[in-house]
């Protein structure tokens, strides 16, 4: 069986997937166009796919051949989940071996931002360090505040967690279902995502992405959050409104705003946001540790090697093409 994989992950995966007697093709560029990428795709039987490549219905009728998925990482948003089922394919995807770095990623934003970090150490850059100044550009402290999380899943509970451990935050968060676990043993509450908006000094969006989720944070949302309130989003840049972000964030709606995920993606080079100070802005490396890489490799490795034994993905995101 050909195992097409567009960009090299860790060795880990590569050598699990070779002794398992699979042929593995690894492009040299792995930059490739749709066009390109589509040319590989229709020649194998399995894809492991590292980044946001569209599986759209043009994918799915174009690469017949290609019955099985794993993707490189937790979220699916770029597969289109119907078109797969259609044609019983099994979309394997990599979750809980990220959830630490990821939520620390989250963790260090919302810290980086209260502490206004990125402004500091731009002016540590600019060879501007000067005087101590009791009353200049003070931060905030994190300790016994209100951290509300949206989509309190596998991430979400770690941050939850963290921010428990490290600053006795109240956790409130609103979710699809209760989580039992976060309620008991984080004291978690379950609110109404008006109340989540309203009451939260660090809101944290943790959800899995849907296109009819689009902007789903908006101008009408930053209106009702908190004035000190910090925006942090690790989950997909699609759940914000940019322009309306920026907007709240240099007419002092909330405090500022920590992304991982931007919207669009990569973020454009004239977007304003990059100018204001009140934001720390990463380019989507949540899941970039070692750890959390190796593990993403080995899961999405032991999915395609199950496939090829006729079992099933173990890690899997439509279990109901079973
Ligand atoms: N920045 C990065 O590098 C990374 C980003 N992610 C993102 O984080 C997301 C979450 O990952 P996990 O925690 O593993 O997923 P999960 O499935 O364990 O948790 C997501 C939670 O969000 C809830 N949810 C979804 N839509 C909702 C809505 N409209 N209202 C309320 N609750 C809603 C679900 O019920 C679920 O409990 C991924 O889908 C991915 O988009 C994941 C890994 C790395
Ligand atoms: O796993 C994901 O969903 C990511 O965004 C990258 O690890």
């Amino acid at each position: 069986m050909k195992v097409f994989i567009n960009k090299r992950i860790p060795e880990i995966g590569i050598t699990m997937l070779k002794e398992a007697g699979l042929e593995v093709i690894i492009p040299e560029n792995d930059n490739l166009s749709r066009e390109e990428w589509l040319e590989y795709c229709k020649k194998t039987d399995a894809v492991l796919n590292v980044g946001g490549n569209q599986f759209n219905q043009e994918f799915f009728e174009e690469c017949p051949n290609v019955k099985a998925i794993a993707l490189f990482s937790v979220g699916f948003d770029h597969v289109d989940i119907k078109e797969a089922n259609k044609r019983n394919i099994p979309i394997g995807n990599t979750p809980d071996v990220l959830s630490r770095a990821t939520s620390d990623v989250a963790f260090l934003l919302m810290q980086s931002v209260s502490r206004r970090a990125s402004f500091y150490f731009q002016k540590v850059k600019d060879r501007n360090w000067g005087n101590f100044d009791p009353l200049y550009e003070l931060g905030q402290e994190l300790y016994g505040k209100t951290l509300g999380i949206f989509g309190l899943g596998r991430i979400g509970f770690e941050m939850a967690e963290k921010c428990k451990k490290a600053f006795g935050m109240n956790i409130i968060y609103h979710n699809r279902n209760h989580n039992e676990e976060a309620e008991q043993e984080l004291d978690a509450k379950y609110v109404s995502f008006d109340e989540l908006i309203e009451k939260s000094d660090v809101l944290s969006i943790h959800a899995n992405f849907k296109p009819e989720q689009s902007n789903l944070f908006n101008a009408s949302v930053f209106e009702k959050m908190k004035k000190n309130a910090i925006f942090v989003n690790t989950a997909r840049g699609g759940f914000h409104n940019q322009k309306d972000l920026y907007q709240a964030l240099v007419s002092g709606k909330i405090w500022g705003a920590g992304l991982d995920v931007t919207n669009p993606e990569p973020i454009e080079d004239n977007d304003p946001i990059l100018q204001l100070s009140n934001v720390c802005i990463l380019p989507h490396i949540g899941s970039a540790t070692i750890e959390a890489r190796n593990g993403m490799a080995r899961l999405a490795a032991e999915n395609i090697i199950a496939f090829s034994k006729g079992e099933k993905m173990k890690h899997i995101a439509n279990p109901e093409v079973y």
